[in-house]
């Protein structure tokens, strides 16, 4: 055991990052902020930075993305601080990659495939891994085909027809097209029977809250606190990536499922969303989602407006009688900043409670505005005919039902108190219900 664990352990290696800087990129955040969270994507693959540095672009090289000059300083730099890895915040194409890898003489990474590979190297079930390897494929395939204009254009559109080059994306290409189409048939499978635990734990009486947000925002600090659990919480960026779900008890005794899952970042590679689409249909189908920020981070805003985005994109609907605003890390205000952070909190749309997952402050208030989601709306009444079984299931999961009566026909009217989300949902599901006002 011991052996193998020495055997395994890889040398330090140093890492320069760099943060091109250009116009119109980075909605509202400082270079300096987006070079700090370079540095943290870096050092979640176990990087050691030696330097990081930013770098204006004020044209555009499409050979090295930096100009000549800048190509030799960073050469030097590289030297200098003997680094392995230049991270280069940005998408470089293939053939920018090979370009500066020969300029610099060491390994260069951009910031989508480093994301790709601190998620290869977080996914721990087998359905995670299996995301993780196609969003790369995905990701590769794009490239090649980029790498294919590339060369067609080379060509200046004489001999398109052959030559070994071509041949050989082609074969490339169909390989991974085939390994795609074998992770799909896979993925699908492992889906099948979450989707089957899905359907089992929505028979149980419980509605469900998600947690989601920016990485590090607390996510997992948070559900620890409220659920007493033992989820990894760290600061690192993509601490978690596969979802867990406890149940929790609001006040009244009620309970809900909550559920932690993979955090958000800006520019995150589309083909990561794409693959993560299916994990993160938790969201897209909890009664109530619970968006952590880090109220104390600098780039709060611009975080918060990325995560919308991303779930925009997922197509989770963010309806204000649906979502709590949970700004976490109070602790890390100075005390005026805290106040006004607190009397912000009371007038936010969505609702906002100001927290701190660490010292529990203000976590009983936001259980209580959970339990008024869940709970708010005025009952209806619902009939349910005989053999409309999981009609009144679902009413039982998702509702409060505070009247149950049954007629010699065996169908059944319920008086429910159904938060607007789920009386859409209900909507949806069962259309054509009979609900009496
Ligand atoms: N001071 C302070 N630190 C906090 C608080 N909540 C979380 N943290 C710290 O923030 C870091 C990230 O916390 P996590 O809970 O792992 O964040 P996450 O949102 O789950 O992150 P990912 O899983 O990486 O997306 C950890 O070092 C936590 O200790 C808080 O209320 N106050
Ligand atoms: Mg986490």
């Amino acid at each position: 055991m011991t052996s193998r664990r020495i055997s395994r352990e890889a040398p330090v290696q140093g890492a320069l990052v760099i943060h091109p800087e250009r116009e119109g990129r980075g909605q509202g955040r400082s270079p300096a902020a987006r070079l700090e969270e370079a540095e943290g994507l870096a050092r979640a693959l176990d990087l050691e930075i030696r330097e990081g540095v930013i770098v204006n672009l004020r044209r555009l090289t499409p050979a090295t993305l930096f100009g000549s000059g800048k190509v030799e300083e960073i050469a030097a730099l590289c030297e200098a601080v003997e680094a392995d890895v230049v991270v280069v915040d940005d998408s470089l194409t293939p053939v920018q990659q090979r370009n500066l890898e020969k300029a610099w003489k060491v390994k260069v990474i951009d910031r989508t495939g480093l994301i790709l590979e601190i998620f290869a190297r977080r996914a721990r079930t087998r359905e995670g891994r299996l995301q993780v390897e196609l969003a790369r494929l995905s990701y590769e395939r794009s490239r090649l085909v980029r790498t294919w204009t590339h060369l067609e254009r080379q060509r200046g559109g004489f001999g398109v027809m052959g030559g070994p080059g071509e041949t050989q994306i082609e074969t490339d290409r169909r390989l991974i097209a085939d390994r795609i189409g074998r992770l799909k048939r896979e993925l699908d499978e492992v889906r099948r029977t979450r989707t089957l635990q899905r359907a089992a734990r929505q028979r149980a009486p419980a509605p469900s809250v998600a947690l989601v947000g920016y990485t590090n925002a607390g996510k997992s600090t948070l559900f620890n606190r409220l659920t007493s659990a033992g989820v990894e919480a760290r600061d690192m960026l993509f601490a978690t990536l596969d979802p867990t779900l406890r149940t929790l008890r609001l006040p009244g005794g009620r309970p809900v499922v909550l559920s932690d899952t993979v955090g958000f970042i800006s520019d995150l590679p589309h083909e990561l969303v794409e693959a993560f689409r299916a994990t993160l249909e938790e969201v897209k189908e909890a009664d109530v989602i619970l968006h952590v920020r880090d109220i104390a981070s600098a780039d709060s805003d611009a975080e918060a407006a990325d995560v919308r985005e991303v779930l925009q994109r997922l197509g989770v609907e963010m309806a204000e009688r649906r979502v709590i605003e949970v700004w976490n890390k109070a602790d890390r205000l100075d005390p005026e900043a805290r106040q006004e952070r607190r009397t912000d909190a009371v007038l936010a749309r969505p609702a906002a409670v100001l927290v701190s997952a660490v010292s529990g402050e203000g976590c009983e208030a936001l259980l209580a505005r959970i339990a008024g989601l869940i709970d708010e709306a005025p009952p209806v009444v619902i009939h349910a005919a005989a053999g409309q079984g999981d009609l009144v299931a679902w009413l039982y999961r998702h509702g409060r039902v505070l009247e149950r009566r049954e007629a010699e026909d065996g169908s059944v009217s319920l008086a429910v108190s159904l938060s607007d989300q789920a009386q859409g949902q209900l909507e949806r599901l069962f259309p054509g219900v009979g609900v009496l006002a």
